[in-house]
Order: C-alpha cells, then sequence, then structure tokens
C-alpha cells in the first residue's frame, strides 16, 4: 500500500506540540485579523453592498498570496435582480499552496459574505466590531464563515512561521455569494473539474456547527433547499385604502391567504406529493439517532424559544436531518417600518423556502408547489396576478462515514479535543458539497468548529475565543493525520450514501 510522503515521522506528536504552542502564543494575531475580516460589512443579500463582498474576496485574496499561494481571482458574470436590474458577482477566490505530487492535495470551502446584520436588528454590540465578552468573539461572520476560513489560513500559516514543511498540499475555493445561494457556482467546478480539481483527493468543508455547545462533530450530509418567491400584484401602483379598501382584492390578502395554506399547525407541509421520494427510515439509521448525544434543553435554551414541535431526541435530529422543513422567509412590499400607513400594497412577494432531504428533488419540488399555489389561489376568484418563481436551489448531501478522510478527522478531533466526535447531518444547506461530490466524485466532510450556540444568521452571532484557536490546531493536525492517509484509497471509496 503506497503512502503519501509527507515528512511526518514518528515523532509527530512532538510536532503537533511545537505547532500548538505557536498558535497558543499568537491567538491574539489571529483575533486581530478576525477583527479586521468583521470588519467588512460584506453582506451578499443586499445589492447595495456587494462593492464590500468584492472587498472581502480581495482581502482574502491578499491574505492567501501572503501565505504563498498562488491565487487567481475568477470572474462570475452578473446576476438579475427582482427588479429586473443586472448586478456583478463578486470574483471566486481559487488558490493553491503546494504542488508535490507524493503529498495529498486537500482542498478546502470556505465563504467570506455574511448575512445582513444591523445593530437596530437587536444586537447588544455593533455587529461589524468583533467584541469579546467572557471568552466569546462576537460579530457578524465570526462564525458564519470568517472565522473557520480564517482558522484553515492560520494552521497553514503556522506550518510556514515555523519553516515546517505543510504536509499536504493545500487548494482553496473561496467564495462570497453563499448566503444568497452560491450563484454561479455550479458552473465554475464543472468547468474546473479537469483543471483545478483535477488533482484533488479531499474536500473539506467547515461552514456549520456542532450539535452541542462543548462536544465537538463532524458533518457527513446537509438538507437542501428551494427558495421561492410568489408575486400577487393588483396593478401599478398603491392605493388608499379609504378609497380603495372594501372594493377590491387586495394582494396582500392573496398573498397571506396562499401563505398559510403552506403548513400546518404541526409543522407538516400541505403541499400534495412532497413527502412521497422522502428516503424511508430503516432500523440501522434509527439506532443512529438513539446513540447520539443531544442535550434538547440546552439546544432550546440557544433558539431562546421555549417549546419545539417535536419533544424527543429522535423526533428533533430526524425533522431538522432527514425531514424537509418550510419557512416563511419575509415579504417584500409589506409596510414593516414602525407607524401606521394605511396603504394598499400594489404588489408583494412573499418568501418562502423548503428544505429538501434524499432521495426528494429539485425540479419535482418545484412542480408540485408551483401547481398547489396556482390551485389555491385559483378558489379564491380573485382577479389578481399570481407569479411564482424560484430565485436559488440546491440539492440536499449525505457521504459515506467510512471515508478515510473520517478516520483522518476523528483522529485530528481526538487529538485537539481528547474525546471523539459525535457524527451528525446538518439541517441547513451547503450548496457546494453535494456540488463537489456530484462533480468530482471525490471525497466531501464537512468539518465545523463552531458551537451550537455561536448563532448563527443571528443577531448574537460568535465563534469562542477557544473554538476559533483549538479549530486552528484542529486544521493543523488534520494536515498531518491526512499525510498519514494510505494514498489513493479514496478512489474506492467515496459517494455511497447513507440515508
Ligand atoms: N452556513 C450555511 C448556510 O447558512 N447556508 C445557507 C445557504 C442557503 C440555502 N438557500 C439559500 N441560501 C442556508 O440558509 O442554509
Ligand atoms: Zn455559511
Ligand atoms: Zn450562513
Amino acid at each position: 500500500m503506497l503512502l503519501f510522503e509527507a515528512g511526518v515521522s514518528s515523532s509527530s506528536s512532538g510536532l503537533e506540540n511545537q505547532i500548538f504552542q505557536y498558535i497558543d502564543l499568537h491567538q491574539n494575531e489571529f483575533i486581530q485579523t478576525l477583527k479586521e475580516w468583521v470588519a467588512v460589512e460584506s453582506d451578499s443579500i443586499q445589492p447595495g453592498l456587494r462593492q464590500e463582498v468584492t472587498r472581502m474576496v480581495e482581502l482574502t485574496a491578499d491574505r492567501l498570496r501572503a501565505l504563498g499561494a498562488t491565487v487567481e481571482l475568477v470572474k462570475l458574470g452578473s446576476h438579475k435582480l427582482s427588479d429586473g436590474q443586472s448586478l456583478l458577482l463578486p470574483p471566486l477566490i481559487l488558490a493553491e499552496l503546494g504542488k508535490d505530487p507524493q503529498k495529498p492535495t486537500v482542498c478546502f470551502y470556505g465563504h467570506v459574505d455574511v448575512q445582513p446584520a444591523k445593530k437596530e436588528d437587536g444586537w447588544k454590540t455593533d455587529p461589524y466590531t468583533l467584541t469579546e465578552i467572557d471568552g466569546n468573539l462576537y460579530g457578524r461572520g465570526a462564525t458564519d464563515n470568517k472565522g473557520p476560513v480564517l482558522a484553515w489560513i492560520n494552521a497553514a500559516e503556522s506550518f510556514r512561521a515555523l519553516k515546517l514543511d505543510i504536509p499536504v498540499n493545500l487548494k482553496f475555493i473561496i467564495e462570497g455569494m453563499e448566503e444568497a445561494g452560491s450563484l454561479g457556482l455550479e458552473e465554475i467546478i464543472k468547468k474546473e473539474n479537469q483543471r483545478f480539481f483535477s488533482d484533488v483527493d479531499f474536500f473539506v468543508i467547515s461552514d456549520n456547527l456542532w450539535l452541542s455547545n462543548r462536544k465537538p462533530a463532524l458533518t457527513y450530509g446537509s438538507r437542501g433547499n428551494i427558495c421561492f418567491s410568489v408575486e400577487v400584484r393588483c396593478g401599478e401602483r398603491d392605493l388608499h385604502s379609504g378609497s380603495f379598501g372594501g372594493i377590491i382584492h387586495e394582494p396582500m390578502t392573496d398573498l397571506i391567504a396562499l401563505l398559510d395554506s403552506l403548513v400546518d399547525t404541526s409543522g407538516r407541509i400541505l403541499i400534495p406529493g412532497v413527502y412521497d421520494d422522502v428516503a424511508s427510515l430503516t432500523e440501522e439509521e434509527k439506532k443512529l439517532y438513539e446513540a447520539i448525544e443531544f442535550d434538547i434543553e440546552e439546544y432550546k435554551n440557544n433558539s431562546g424559544v421555549k417549546k419545539f414541535l417535536y419533544d424527543t431526541k429522535e423526533e428533533i435530529l430526524m425533522h431538522l436531518w432527514r425531514y424537509p422543513s418550510l419557512s416563511i422567509h419575509g415579504i417584500e412590499g409589506a409596510f414593516h417600518e414602525p407607524g401606521i400607513k394605511t396603504v394598499i400594497p400594489a404588489k408583494v412577494i412573499g418568501k418562502f423556502s423548503i428544505r429538501q432531504v434524499p432521495h426528494m428533488d429539485i425540479s419535482i419540488g418545484e412542480h408540485q408547489v408551483i401547481k398547489y399555489l396556482e390551485d389555491v389561489f385559483s378558489k379564491r376568484n380573485s382577479p389578481n396576478k399570481l407569479k411564482v418563481s424560484v430565485p436559488t436551489s440546491a440539492m440536499p448531501w449525505v457521504a459515506n462515514i467510512n471515508d478515510p478522510l473520517y478516520t483522518a478527522a476523528r483522529k485530528a478531533i481526538k487529538t485537539v479535543f481528547g474525546q471523539d466526535p459525535e457524527m451528525i447531518r446538518d439541517g441547513a444547506t451547503i450548496p457546494i458539497a453535494q456540488m463537489f461530490q456530484n462533480i468530482t466524485r471525490k471525497s466531501v466532510m464537512m468539518l465545523p468548529v463552531g458551537a451550537a450556540d455561536d448563532a448563527e444568521h443571528s443577531q448574537k452571532e460568535k465563534i469562542s475565543r477557544h473554538n476559533y484557536i483549538q479549530g486552528t490546531k484542529l486544521f493543523a493536525t488534520l494536515f498531518l493525520e491526512i499525510a498519514k492517509l494510505p494514498g489513493k484509497l479514496q478512489e474506492k471509496s467515496n459517494t455511497t450514501t447513507t440515508n
């Protein structure tokens, strides 16, 4: 069996200690860089902030160049906004550090765009000023995903600073549109499959959280997502509700009825056929849920919500990971500011999404939803215009946990955190996971460093100093563990799915 020649000797624990010491000593510098990154309002959702996303991508490229990496900024073109205008997408980073044919090649994916955040949303600290309170680093993007991206870069930097050979070749794919559905990404992965990705052995994504506040996790699945926009329009301009209220079919009333028809009070999706293709639950899979350590009270506390739809650990985990869910996100055109405005909006757009699971199909899901909404709408006898569109969608992903990449990660987690990881799936969507697996047929793993209470997308997003610094050590240790793997094994053993 061929071993990757990676310069790892039997004294690798001494090597690890040397690297860990360096990381501990330089932790404040690593936090300072995270502070500089969080200060960039790289919100990919609001068109007015697109320049900041591009600036953030360029800052990341500078950091990679400083590491010694070769960096390509790939143009992704533009996309259409709902008002018909077209907007440039930020470039995508493809970078590489090391090209030794004797070493395995690991490609790291991350994103440097963030969800919107405003102090007025209820943040206790300014979302774009990384603020340390009781060992936690609060700020938008701290855990999703600037912290983990920097942890990976810090890990490589630590080898360089210590003049140690990095035992793997590193590749990076860093995007600026993940939070908006990874626009333009799939095309590039297809295009680069025979070039940039051709020599990649392993893909590592660190863009999710542990299941617990304390216990590390390794992730082998994520849900997909179909995002829907439902537009109802009565005319060209808003109307005075004193002059027209009571004599017209109001778009908002139609829209609320449509949105209200989607889910029942138990959380069940009411669209006919939605559950038809959901993978059936096997006895073997059932046992996986029973064996997982999961503190319902802790998870509830993290959410700030008093009661969940389900009471048992198994039901909760299954409804997060292996069953679809439907969430309503917002209404464009609705008057949402404080005060009273007695208007009838002429056009409103409702937004909701369906998290998909194996073996649901995106196009079947789209058709089911469109047909259902048209049926519900037709029963209202409204003369208004209904338009349903799908701005973005992504497929679910499940990997084979017996892949050697997972073995390497388990060992690295045990070394750094002193305990075995919880093997988990994630209820969120990482569009690139299934793209990597489908297109490249290589091993894909998600290795989170953030804890369950990191409040991704929320008003108190944070990463703890501990997790950021231990996460940096984890990635450095992973490089060493991957270098010890038997070569070429991964060709045989990826892409098998476990539902
Ligand atoms: N950190 C991952 C994440 O939050 N991903 C988004 C991606 C997405 C899916 N549909 C639109 N964006 C998520 O909401 O899961
Ligand atoms: Zn993310
Ligand atoms: Zn996110």
